[in-house]
Parts: structure tokens; sequence; C-alpha cells
């Protein structure tokens, strides 16, 4: 997997406080400057990252669109490929959904950002940038954009560690949110980290078979083993993990889907949120009605499981995350690499 050309200039945004502190000896520069609005970046510190041959802010905002409670932006990146990210406003603060990898290998059927194949994983700075670049009044991350974050699993790490350190961003990691189809394998090595963030599994089924289909790029992961390994790392972290389950009319909708999830998750430490689909172009998959979704909810009440129902924040700017990028761009790079 390649990360990005040798040739592009590192970011500044990549190095930990450790790294900056050993390059940056004897200059008086302050990590924590290096997350500041871009208009207030000390120009000192433009100066030292110009003669370490790295880019202060390596990500261009190509469109901005607003709708409602969010605001979705495409980032070009140095070598031409885009991600976007969203940011949702809330009344104690902003959410920013951001992109793990320019597109994503899992190919689900459901999401736009699979369906161009995977292109490169993004590097930390590229992921820190993003949260840098969606404002100050950011208080939640979300890995729910463009990628599979437990596919990129060293760089999102890293780009968490750099976000929480406490001589830079000092972002709180109960803020932040890992989505994540369950690589069985990363999930084991997720449950050994300490890091108190929070964890969603993206389950959308409940037998093998209509996993394999939703979610073809998780063919070999089986799915007893993903629902076993997020609960393990539950009972580890002593927290709720949740499961999102996109009920899908005639695929995965029936009593007896109700009743296998139900069964999976009673008594555990676990949540479920049941989602609507947001319509994807060229993909034919239908919305669930109401009634439906409310006939599930029961069944996994009836059990005692805690369920939510939740609609994807920004539908009216252009659905879920990932669409964006689809649509205008069909996960080509913006311009020829040179
Ligand atoms: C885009 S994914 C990125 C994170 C990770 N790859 C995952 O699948 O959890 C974030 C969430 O969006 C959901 N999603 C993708 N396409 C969607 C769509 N068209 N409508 C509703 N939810 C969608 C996914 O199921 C997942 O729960
Ligand atoms: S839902 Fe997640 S894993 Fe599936 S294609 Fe989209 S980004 Fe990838």
């Amino acid at each position: 997997m390649f990360i990005r050309p040798p040739s592009a200039p590192r970011l500044a945004l990549d190095l930990t406080a450790e790294e900056f502190e050993t390059l940056s000896d004897g200059s008086g520069l302050a990590y924590r400057d290096l997350f500041s609005p871009h208009a207030d970046l000390p120009r000192a510190l433009r100066n030292w990252a110009e003669a370490q041959a790295m880019r202060i802010r390596g990500l261009n905002r190509i469109t901005a669109e607003r709708g409602g409670m969010s605001q979705k932006i495409l980032f070009g990146l140095g070598d031409g490929y885009a991600v976007e990210s969203v940011l949702i406003r809330r009344r104690d603060g902003h959410t920013a959904c951001i992109s793990s990898q320019v597109g994503c290998a899992f190919a689900c059927r459901f999401c736009a950002s699979g369906q161009a194949g995977l292109k490169r994983n993004l590097t930390a700075g590229e992921i820190v940038e993003q949260v840098v670049q969606l404002g100050p009044k950011v208080n939640r991350i979300v890995f729910m954009g463009i990628g599979e974050p437990l596919n990129n699993y060293e760089h999102v790490l890293r780009a968490i560690r750099i976000l929480r350190d406490r001589r830079g961003m000092d972002f709180p990691t109960t803020g932040i949110t890992i989505s994540t189809i369950g690589i069985p394998k990363a999930l084991a090595r997720l449950r050994e980290e300490h890091l108190a963030l929070n964890l969603t599994i993206s389950l959308h089924a409940t037998t093998q078979d209509m996993r394999d289909r939703l979610i073809p790029g998780a063919r070999k992961h089986p799915i007893g083993e993903v629902v076993s390994r997020a609960l393990s790392w539950a009972d580890r972290h002593n927290r709720l993990v949740t499961f999102v389950y996109l009920v899908l009319p005639g695929l995965n909708d029936s009593p007896a889907d109700a009743t296998r999830l139900a069964r999976m998750m009673a008594g555990r430490k676990a949540r479920v949120n049941l989602m609507r689909w947001n319509p994807v172009e060229g993909v034919a998959l239908q919305r669930t009605p109401d009634r439906a979704l409310a006939l599930f909810r029961n069944t996994l009440t009836q059990a005692g499981v805690p369920v939510v129902v939740r609609d994807t924040q920004g539908r009216d700017i252009s659905a879920a995350c990932g669409q964006l990028w689809l649509r205008d761009l069909k996960g080509a790079p913006l311009q020829p690499k040179s």
C-alpha cells in the first residue's frame, strides 16, 4: 500500500511533539503553534518549516457546501487526490467527520466511498489537518468520512496520538470515535491500546451471507469474530460499543434478522444505531419505511438492547459522507500527477 509519492514534502502536522522538539531544538518554537488557525501561524514557525523542507499546511479547500447544520468540505491533497470532511454544528460544539483514506477497498454496496476502490492511505498529518482546518470549535471527531480507519491503522493511531497530546491540540480522547467495518486482527490490536476512545462497528447484517453481499471486501472476516472482538474491546475498556445497522428493505430487515441481532447484543456492553440509507447515485437500494424501522427497534428494545434510530446528518447537502467525492471526481486525481 503506498502512502504518497516520496518526493512530496512532509507535513509538519505529521510530527509528534517529541519529533518536533528534536528537530526544532533550541529555536524556542512551540509545538502548540502548529495547530493554530492558518492566519495566526507565527512567521518564525513558517520560516522553520521552510528550512526543514516541510509544509505547514498541505490541504487546499476546493469546495464547501453548506446545508442546515452541516458543511461539507472537499480538500485537495498534495498529489492531486481529494478527500472530504464534514463539519456538523451541535448545541455544545462542532463534530468533525473526517476521512482516513482516499477511497476504500471494502466496496460496500450502499456506500459512495468504496465505489472507485482504494487509491491510498492518508498520512497522520493529512488526518490531523482536516481537524485543524475545521476550526477551533471542534470538540468531537468521528472517523466516518472516506475510508476504513482500521485499514490504515498506523497513521490513524498516530494521528490520534498527535491530536490528544497535551503539548499540542490537547484533544480529549473521549471525544474521538473510530467507525469501522471491524477487521478482527486490528480490533484485537485496538483492544490493547491505552486509549479511552469510542468504537462503532458497521455491522449491517446478522448472517455471513448477507454481510458478504453488502460488504464484499470483508468476506474473509467471520461476522461472529467481528462481533466477539468488538465486545471484547468493550469489556476490556469498560465502555459500550456501538453497532451500526443500516436497515435495507428486503435484504436485512426481516423479523429473523431483528431477533438474531437482539440475541447477539442482549446483556452485553453494546448498543445499536439503526440507520436509514442515504441514496447514492447509480445504486439501486431502497430506504426503509418508518414502520419497518419501528418493528425492528421494538424487537431490540424488548430484548433490553439500547437502540436509537439515526438519520445521517447532512442529508440535505449531499447525503452520507463519501458522496461528494464520488460525484465530483469519480476518485480520479484533480490534476495529472507528475
Ligand atoms: C463512510 S463509513 C466510514 C467508516 C468505516 N469505513 C465504516 O464503514 O464504518 C461511515 C458510516 O457511513 C455509513 N454509510 C456509508 N454509506 C452510507 C449511505 N449511503 N447511507 C447511510 N449510511 C452510509 C457506513 O455504513 C458507516 O457506518
Ligand atoms: S461504508 Fe466504510 S468500509 Fe464500506 S465502502 Fe464505505 S467507507 Fe469503505
